[in-house]
């Protein structure tokens, strides 16, 4: 069984701590603020790209001494100290979700690298087996979906599908069968779509 599974997770009013202030933080905390969470940064510096979301983000600017005991939903621990981060951790509150920037395994949930190619977006995750690989992962991906004309073919799709589901005369089943049709190549490659969608329809209601 893996110890990783793909969620997609609402973070709405959940209260975050973050200890450490620096480069992780500032490229993961505004996708938690982002997502509505309730954050405040424990650190001695913050890095300039978040001092935009004070006062959102409560900054409590101090250093740690030694490790403490946060009761929020999620705790985030960035600092580059290694050993206090392991100390964090030890100390979590039960049930609490952490994210640990220094060690991958010790994280519960992970940021994944999110390629956006509208509509579509694909999360990308290597397993923590190489993160700067991840560019070419994304330049591969985006050119394969080019290439298959992915985006064109959503834009059709989106018509198509707004037409079929709002047709009064097609049953449920009979709207599944030609939405699934339609997303086939001999749809998709026809010469004369608009024609042949008319015929399709017309066959399954009379
Ligand atoms: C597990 C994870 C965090 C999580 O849990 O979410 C994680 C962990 C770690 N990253 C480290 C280093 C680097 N990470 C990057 C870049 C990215 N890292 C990202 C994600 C993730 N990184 C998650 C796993 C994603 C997966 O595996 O698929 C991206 C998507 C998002 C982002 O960071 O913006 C972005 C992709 C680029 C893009 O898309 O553009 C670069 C390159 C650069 O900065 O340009 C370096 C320096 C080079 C190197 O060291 O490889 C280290 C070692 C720290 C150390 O030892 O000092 C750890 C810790 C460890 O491995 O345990
Ligand atoms: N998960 C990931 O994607 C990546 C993880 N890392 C690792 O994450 C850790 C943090 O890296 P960066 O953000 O680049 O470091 P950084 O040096 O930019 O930031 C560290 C932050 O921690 C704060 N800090 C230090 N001691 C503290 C204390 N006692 N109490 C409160 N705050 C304290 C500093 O003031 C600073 O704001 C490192 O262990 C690094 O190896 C690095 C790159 C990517």
């Amino acid at each position: 069984m893996p110890d990783r599974i793909p969620l997609m997770v609402n973070v709405r009013e959940r209260s975050v701590t973050c200890v450490g202030g620096g480069k992780v933080a500032a490229k993961r905390i505004p996708i938690l603020v982002e997502g509505g969470a309730i954050v405040t940064i424990i650190s001695p510096t913050l890095h300039e790209n978040i001092l935009s979301l004070l006062p959102e983000v409560v900054w409590e600017k101090r250093k740690l001494t030694q490790a403490e005991t946060f009761t929020s939903d999620i705790l985030f621990i960035s600092t580059d100290d290694s050993l206090l981060n392991d100390e964090l951790i030890a100390k979590a509150a039960k049930g609490q979700w952490i994210y640990a920037a220094h060690d991958a395994k010790k994280s519960d949930f992970h940021f994944p690298a999110v390629l956006e190619e509208p509509p579509v977006s694909l999360s990308i995750y290597t397993g923590g087996a190489y993160p700067a690989y991840l560019p070419k992962i994304k330049s591969i991906l985006s050119k394969a979906l080019h290439e298959a004309n992915v985006h064109n073919e959503l834009k059709i799709l989106a018509e198509v599908r707004q037409m079929v589901l709002n047709h009064p005369s097609l049953s449920k089943e009979q709207r599944t069968e030609l939405l699934r049709a339609c997303a086939t190549d001999a749809f998709l490659q026809h010469p004369e779509k608009d024609q042949l969608l008319m015929r399709w329809i017309h066959e399954k209601s009379v």
